[in-house]
């Protein structure tokens, strides 16, 4: 199946001369939630503003479900929905109304049942004749997508859904986000939260300093990068690691007390039965021990800090 987002090679240079995108080239599944993480100033948003044709590209090329988003520019747009990280002005204007008024913009016909659908799915409907300014900040969040999806896009992209948002929310987002998914919408969200796109996304892209470092299945991610930790947490004050364990590669804390062991997931033999045999003949005796997992987060600073 084609990519329903594709963009090739696509740079933007602003006025100021700062080259903000870099050849960027990046494929969009139809159907898929795709997260797109970096750091502050990596480019993000300037992807996504290009990609919805609020910002013209230096080169490079974008189609849309086929519609080349330059020439075709109207084609391309009717299939986005945006979802902004903050609310466009209009405190007076009820509930109801702006998200009608956003699907009249595209010039579609009216669909009451439709934006009744959608303010229901947002848990808006009560609210449905307030006036915009009586909502609350988690509200305004959920108006901003049901304007976003008046005109039924196809894709949806979602900039920082989450930002200074409380749990409850979050999790509504996210639950939101999966039911979009089961009906078809594809998404592509920008976040800083890697816990966001561990938890959402089928495929996670990396961006820094304008260009794409690294686009992933987010378990084969996990799977490639992953690594695991072993600590023991020794019986008695260690002041050095013995000559004899020096091919393990293991850390000894400051205080004498912890010894740390990292392996690789992906490694049939990790290892340990002949570490915790060394360390018996050492005399090193431990009284706790437990594993840990490197999250996506730790993946994340560590591509970061490689690239830096
Ligand atoms: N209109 C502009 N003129 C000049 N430089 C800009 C403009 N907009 C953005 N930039 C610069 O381009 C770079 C990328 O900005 P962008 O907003 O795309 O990053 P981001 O990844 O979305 O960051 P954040 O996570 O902080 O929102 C930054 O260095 C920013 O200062």
């Amino acid at each position: 199946m084609p990519p329903i987002i594709s963009v090739k090679s696509l740079r933007k240079q602003y006025d100021s001369g700062f080259e903000a995108l870099k050849s960027v080239s990046l494929d969009i599944v139809r159907g898929e939630v795709f997260a797109l993480l970096g750091p502050n100033g990596a480019g993000k948003t300037t992807l996504i503003s290009t990609i919805c044709g609020l910002v013209r590209p230096t080169a490079g090329e974008i189609f849309v479900g086929g519609h080349n988003a330059i020439t075709d520019f109207r084609a391309a747009r009717q299939m986005i929905g945006l979802v902004p990280q903050e609310m466009p002005t209009a405190p007076f204007e009820k509930v109801i109304d702006t998200v009608a008024f956003s699907r009249g913009l595209f010039g579609l016909p009216s669909k009451p049942a439709l934006i009744e659908e959608i303010l229901k799915d947002l848990t808006l409907w009560d609210k449905r004749d307030n006036p915009i300014m009586s909502l609350s900040g988690g509200m305004k969040r959920r108006l901003l997508v049901a304007k976003a999806l008046a005109h039924e896009p196809a894709v949806l992209f979602l900039d920082e859904p989450t930002a200074g948002v409380d749990v409850e929310l979050r999790h509504d987002m996210w639950r939101l986000v999966g039911q979009l998914k089961d009906r078809g919408v594809t998404i592509i969200l920008t976040t800083h939260y890697i816990e966001e796109a561990e938890e959402m996304a089928d495929r996670v892209g990396v961006i820094n300093k304008g260009e794409i470092i690294l686009v992933e299945e987010k378990a084969e991610l996990m799977r490639k990068l992953g690594r695991k930790e072993l600590t023991l947490v020794l019986s008695e004050q260690l002041g050095e690691i013995p000559g004899s364990l020096a091919g393990y590669g293991l850390e000894l804390s400051e205080d004498g007390f912890t010894l740390t062991y990292g392996y690789d997931t992906r490694a049939e033999r990790t290892g340990i039965t002949h570490l915790l045999t060394d360390l018996a003949a050492a005399g090193i005796r431990f009284n706790d021990l437990n594993t840990t997992q490197s999250s996506l987060e730790d993946i994340f600073v560590d591509l970061v800090k490689r690239q830096a």
